[in-house]
């Protein structure tokens, strides 16, 4: 079959991104705009889609989904896919903490390879705030099994 039928066949399928019961959808373009076009901005993507919540204390989430055009090892997602959701979600958690900022360092380790086509969950929390500096620390997971953990150095604009 050829790849551009199997491409069609998944911008086809509806994928379940729904939240936990105690999440609340978190609007992240009405906060940062086009700066999630990247990674989140196409939701019939066959790369990435995405959804964003806030739990009851406000912490960020997000149900992720990697398609095809996100491979990296066979049936896997590609380091770069994954690292690209760290930099995406943990920067849009300083953000909707208050903090406007950009990424200036971003440390991923790949604990296991990320399968495709499956629904993952990316948690993050912002775990320090000295001066410009605000670091958050998150995860990709499926059940029991962590895929990625990164730490996230984020260093707020002046004047923004
Ligand atoms: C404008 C609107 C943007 C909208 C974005 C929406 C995003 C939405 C969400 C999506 C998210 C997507 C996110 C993305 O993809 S953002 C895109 C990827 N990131 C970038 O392109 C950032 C490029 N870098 C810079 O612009 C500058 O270097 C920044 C602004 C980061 C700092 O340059 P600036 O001249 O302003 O400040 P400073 O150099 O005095 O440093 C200040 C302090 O910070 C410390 N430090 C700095 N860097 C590092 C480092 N690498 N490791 C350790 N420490 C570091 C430094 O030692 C100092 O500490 P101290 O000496 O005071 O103790």
């Amino acid at each position: 079959m050829p790849n551009s039928t199997v491409l069609k066949a998944c911008e086809q399928t509806e994928i379940d991104l729904s939240g936990a019961a105690d999440w609340v959808p978190f609007d992240a373009p009405a906060l940062v705009g086009d700066s999630l076009r990247f990674v989140s901005g196409d939701s019939r993507g066959d790369r990435f889609r995405a959804r964003y919540y806030r739990d009851a204390e406000q912490h960020l989430h997000a149900r992720f989904w990697l398609g095809p055009e996100a491979e990296g090892p066979p049936g896997h997602a590609h380091g770069g896919a994954v690292a690209a959701i760290m930099d995406e979600a943990l920067g849009l958690a300083a953000w909707a903490a208050g903090y406007p900022i950009v990424v200036g360092n971003l440390n991923v380790s790949f604990r296991n390879m990320l399968p495709l086509r499956k629904v993952v969950t990316v948690e993050s929390r912002v775990v320090s705030v000295e001066g410009r500096k605000i670091m958050v620390h998150g995860r990709i997971f499926r059940g029991e099994k962590t895929f990625a953990e990164a730490q996230c150095l984020c260093i707020t604009i002046p004047g923004k």
